[in-house]
């Protein structure tokens, strides 16, 4: 076994003459209780080194390190997976550096995602434990993560990626939408993180009830309407390389549906990426009018608005327990001012959240969409988040597309 270490910032690099595969792997040593490293030092790398799995050792030393690198990395197909010790974040940030490379289109496909859950939210993961029956509650939900990320017979499941639109950029996204209350609580218990990990939702969710606010905005939507296309999946991680799986690679352009199986988005700019990744027919783009045929308009005093892609936003109850991993349909939420009986029932459902029990009360409305386009009426106030992110936007519209990650996700 021949090993080496580079001194160059936080990279090692490992060569393993006898390995089944190659990772690459980022480390955020901030996110969650900051203990992502020693997790990684005491429990991931022990196994990974047992198994004979290859790594390259990222820690991340700040925003947008990962996505630098996935977006730039030329032998990015040469690993068998990535693998994320962090949150729903840097999960997302790394999806986002795919959409910047000219190969994405093949490579999201090919190249799986696999989660350590180190991070204050996990949503991600908890959306495919759950719907795999396994522990969402640690600390079994992080020993049955490391068990799968570090088998050599691990498979990778799936997952619908969701597109939001802003004025000024283009997501991929995997798990939600916030506006509002939701949104709120999520960003103002940040101060927590370190001391309470993901209880500061609860801590934060009990003040901002008890200090409601409530919001202006036009909500638009198109209600899905089409049967779902049938369930892809699950494939083996190790064994074969990125590079290889496409090499090998006989079936349909990844990312392609039967709605879609236009060309690969090679070398084209982010945004034109986008406009073959939903070809629903009457969705424009988000500077254009909203037909009038087809979608639904609320223009009202809302106290939030919460679309789900997943079923889970953390390791609790689930949010939208229908929602499956690669269903091509958005779950949107919303709760108008005028159909809250009282503070007293926000607190109610949001304890219920634990259980599922939310789902029963009326004035939080759900209905299923294609996609949504959510405008705030009094700019400047309330903030979006997107995928537990925040990003400095009034209004944003959000469309199931055709493009799917992998998720390390069974064995
Ligand atoms: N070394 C670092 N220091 C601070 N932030 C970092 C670092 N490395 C990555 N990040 C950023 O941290 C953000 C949040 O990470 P992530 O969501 O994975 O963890 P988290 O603990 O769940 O955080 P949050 O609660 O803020 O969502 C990511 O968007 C990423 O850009």
């Amino acid at each position: 076994m021949l090993s080496h270490c580079f001194s160059q910032g936080d990279w090692e690099k490992r060569e393993m003459s006898d390995s089944i595969g190659r990772l690459l792997i980022f480390v955020n040593p901030n996110s969650g209780y900051m203990k992502g490293v020693k997790t990684f030092k005491e429990k991931v790398e022990p196994e990974l080194r047992k198994k004979r799995i290859d790594f390259e050792l990222i820690i991340t030393d700040g925003a947008d390190h990962a996505k630098n690198i996935v977006e730039t990395r030329d032998d990015l197909a040469e690993f068998n997976a990535i693998l994320i010790l962090s949150g729903d974040g840097l999960v997302f940030e790394v999806l986002n550096g795919f959409f910047n490379r000219p190969d994405h289109w093949e490579l999201l496909h090919v190249l799986p995602i696999g989660i350590v859950p180190s991070g204050s939210g996990n949503g991600l993961l908890s959306s495919v434990f759950a719907s795999r029956k396994f522990p969402l509650k640690n600390p079994a939900f992080m020993n049955k993560a490391i068990d799968l990320v570090t088998s050599a017979t691990c498979l990778a499941q799936p997952v619908n990626l969701i597109h939001a639109q802003t004025r000024d950029a283009n997501y991929a996204a995997f798990l939600s939408v916030g506006w509002g209350l939701m949104a709120d609580i999520d960003v103002e218990s940040e101060r927590w993180r370190k001391s309470l990990g993901s209880n500061r939702f609860v801590v934060g969710a009990l003040i901002r009830c008890c200090n409601l606010r409530t919001y202006r905005g036009r909500l638009s939507y198109r209600e899905h309407t089409l049967s779902d296309d049938s369930a892809h999946s699950p494939f083996a991680v190790f064994g074969r390389t990125a590079a290889e799986k496409l090499r090998d690679c006989t079936c349909n352009k990844p990312g392609t549906s039967r709605r879609n199986r236009s060309e690969p988005a090679t070398n084209r700019r982010n945004e034109d990426i986008w406009l073959t990744a939903h070809s629903i027919e009457g969705i424009p783009p988000i500077d254009e009018k909203i037909p009038d045929e087809g979608w639904t308009v609320i223009e009202d005093e809302f106290v939030g608005v919460y679309a789900m892609a997943a079923s889970h936003i953390a390791n609790d109850g689930p949010m939208q327990p229908r929602a499956m991993l690669d269903d091509e349909r958005i779950y949107l939420s919303f709760i108008r001012k005028r159909d809250l009986p009282s503070r007293a029932s926000l607190i109610k459902m949001l304890i219920a959240l634990e259980k599922g029990n939310h789902l029963k009360m009326d004035f939080l409305k759900w209905v299923d969409v294609s996609s949504f386009r959510l405008e705030s009426l009094t700019p400047g106030k309330g903030r979006i988040v997107l995928d537990g992110e925040t990003i400095g936007a009034d209004s944003i519209q959000v469309t199931v597309s055709n493009y799917r990650t992998a998720i390390i996700s069974d064995l």
